[in-house]
């Protein structure tokens, strides 16, 4: 499945932040979105996802496709390891996550409760999440954060895998995960100043 973005403009709390962005991420590739604090990666990224409308241009090939991965860990605190997973598992009519506790060492973990995991650890069983939805297209905010070296290079490597199985990536990352992706500098598309524009939206409920 191939994502198209086409002369998409966005804004953030009525402000406009990027305008006229265009790109293709196709099956196998990775793209890494870059650009200074603020630019707007986070908001292409809820964007293309499906959390909040564009201000004008369209995206193709994301419906139903896409796993997103935000700056939360967004777990269930009260339930363990495997049953975080499962549940994530029959949320995307999946059963099989026996990989994913693998892919990133979370066997000897598995029945712990969430809450009483490290922020690594979160954060691992956060990623483990992606592989279970079985969907082609990772949609990543800082996928990194709170990872030690040895967890970075089972997140790369599971990247790699998702990549060699035909899915996409579409990440904003400040690190260098060594993949063989494409760099988007987001710098040149950034908005000119304007007055709030209604963008009809209300993201106190996201
Ligand atoms: N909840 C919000 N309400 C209003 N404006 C926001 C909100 N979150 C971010 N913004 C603004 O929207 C713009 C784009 O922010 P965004 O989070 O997309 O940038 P970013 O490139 O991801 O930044 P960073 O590298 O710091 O994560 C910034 O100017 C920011 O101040």
């Amino acid at each position: 499945m191939t994502l198209q973005i086409t002369d998409l403009s966005l804004a953030r709390g009525g402000v406009p932040v990027l305008a006229g962005l265009s790109f293709t991420l196709g099956p196998g590739r990775a793209l890494i979105l870059r650009g200074p604090n603020g630019v707007g990666k986070t908001t292409l990224l809820r964007t293309v996802a499906g959390l909040q409308p564009p201000l004008a241009g369209t995206i193709t090939g994301a419906e139903d496709q896409i796993a997103y991965g935000g700056h939360s860990d967004g777990l269930k605190l009260g339930l363990t390891v495997t049953e975080n997973l499962r549940f994530w598992a029959q949320i995307f009519g999946q059963r099989d996550f026996e990989p994913a506790l693998e892919a990133f060492n979370l066997a000897e973990l598995r029945d712990r409760p969430a809450g009483g995991l490290s922020a690594g650890q979160k954060r691992r069983l956060s990623l483990a999440r992606l592989m279970v939805t079985r969907r082609p297209i990772w949609v990543l905010d800082e996928p990194t954060v709170s990872l030690d070296a040895a967890s970075v290079q089972l997140f790369a490597a599971s990247v790699e895998a998702h990549l060699a199985a035909g899915g996409s990536a579409l990440m904003a990352t400040h690190i260098d995960l060594g993949l063989d992706g494409d760099v988007l500098d987001l710098g040149p598309f950034k908005a000119k100043a304007t007055a709030p524009v209604a963008d009809g939206f209300d993201e106190v409920f996201l």
